[in-house]
C-alpha cells in the first residue's frame, strides 16, 4: 500500500483561451490534512472540480490510491463513480443540505445506497432480510457517531435548515463522513464562520484525522484554520504551484508572501532579505 492517497500530475485546465491550471502537480499523503491555498482566482476550485469529477481536465493524470491497493485514474472515471468507486466525498462552498429533513435524516439519507444494496432492491428485502436489518442498525450507529463528533446530538431531530451556519457546515462534513470516504474534499469549510465556530470545526477535522485516519484535502482562505490543522500546504498562483511544504515552510516562503501581498516579482528578493533580517 502506498502512503500517497492522491497524486496529481501535470494537470492543466483550459476554459476557452484562459489557462486556469497550467502543468500543476502535487501529492497528498494518506491520513494527512492537505490544504490548497492561493489568492482569489488562483485556480483552487478548478483543481477541486477536476479531482471530484465536475470538470474533465484538458491534460494530466489524477491517481487515487485506496487502502486496499486499488487505484483509480479519476479523470477517466464517470463523475458519479468518483464518490461510489473511488470513495472521494466532497462538500461545496455553498451549503447543500436537505434543509427540510432533520439532522439525523440527512445522515441516514447519505447511507441510502448502502442500505438499498443490503435490501437486494426488493420489498421483501426491505421488510425482512436479516442483512438489511443489520445494515439499518449499523447506519443508525454511524449516524449517532458522527452526530456526537460534530457536536450535533442535541439538534438531531431539528430540521437541518434551522441550524446556525457553523452547525450546518459541520453537518455537511458529518454527512460526507457517513459515506465512508477515503478522501474527504472540503471547499472552504470555514467560510462565514465566527472564531468560536472555526475552533469547533478545527476540532472536528482533527478528530476525523486522529480517529478515522481519513485523508482530507481542503481549500481554505482562513489562515488560522490552515496553519493550525494542516500537515501539508500547497500554494497556487495563476494556475501554477508556487510553494509546497509544511505550514511553517509555506508561511515563510517569500513567493507566498509576495503572492498574498500582490507585489511584483522584483520585490520578492527584497522580502526575502527582510525575512532573513527578521524585520518582517
Ligand atoms: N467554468 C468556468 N468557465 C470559465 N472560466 C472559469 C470557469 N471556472 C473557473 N474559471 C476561471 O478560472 C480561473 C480560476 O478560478 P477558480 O474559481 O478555480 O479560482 P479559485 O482559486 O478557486 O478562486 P476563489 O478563491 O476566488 O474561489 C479564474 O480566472 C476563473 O474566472
Amino acid at each position: 500500500m502506498t502512503d500517497t492517497i492522491l497524486k496529481v500530475e501535470h494537470l492543466s485546465m483550459k476554459f476557452g483561451g484562459l489557462m486556469a491550471i497550467n502543468d500543476f502537480s502535487f501529492e497528498a499523503k494518506r491520513g494527512n490534512i492537505t490544504a490548497l491555498i492561493g489568492p482569489n482566482g488562483a485556480g483552487k476550485t478548478t483543481v477541486f472540480n477536476c479531482i471530484t469529477g465536475f470538470y474533465k481536465p484538458t491534460m494530466g493524470m489524477i491517481t487515487l490510491n485506496q487502502k486496499n491497493g486499488h487505484s483509480f485514474l479519476l479523470e477517466r472515471l464517470p463523475d458519479f463513480e468518483i464518490p461510489k468507486k473511488a470513495k472521494v466525498a466532497r462538500t461545496f462552498q455553498n451549503i447543500r443540505l436537505f434543509s427540510g429533513l432533520t439532522v439525523l435524516e440527512n445522515l441516514l439519507v447519505a447511507q441510502h445506497n448502502a442500505l438499498m444494496r443490503a435490501s437486494g432492491y426488493t420489498i421483501l428485502g426491505l421488510l425482512g432480510l436479516p442483512s438489511y436489518k443489520r445494515k439499518e442498525k449499523e447506519a443508525i450507529e454511524l449516524a449517532r457517531f458522527w452526530l456526537d463528533r460534530a457536536n450535533l446530538m442535541d439538534r438531531a431531530d431539528d430540521p437541518a435548515g434551522d441550524l446556525p451556519y457553523g452547525a450546518q457546515r459541520r453537518l455537511e462534513i458529518a454527512r460526507a463522513m457517513c459515506t465512508g470516504p477515503e478522501l474527504l474534499c472540503l471547499d472552504e469549510p470555514a467560510a462565514g464562520l465566527n472564531p468560536r465556530e472555526s475552533a469547533v470545526l478545527n476540532e472536528l477535522l482533527q478528530g476525523i484525522r486522529a480517529e478515522t485516519g481519513t485523508s482530507v484535502l481542503l481549500i481554505e482562505h482562513d489562515m488560522s484554520v490552515v496553519m493550525e490543522i494542516s500537515d501539508h500546504v500547497v500554494v497556487l498562483e495563476y494556475g501554477q504551484k508556487i510553494s509546497d511544504g509544511t505550514p511553517d515552510h509555506v508561511k515563510n516562503d517569500p513567493k507566498v508572501i509576495a503572492a498574498y501581498l500582490g507585489v511584483e516579482d522584483e520585490e520578492v528578493d527584497e522580502i526575502e532579505d527582510q525575512l532573513d533580517e527578521g524585520t518582517i
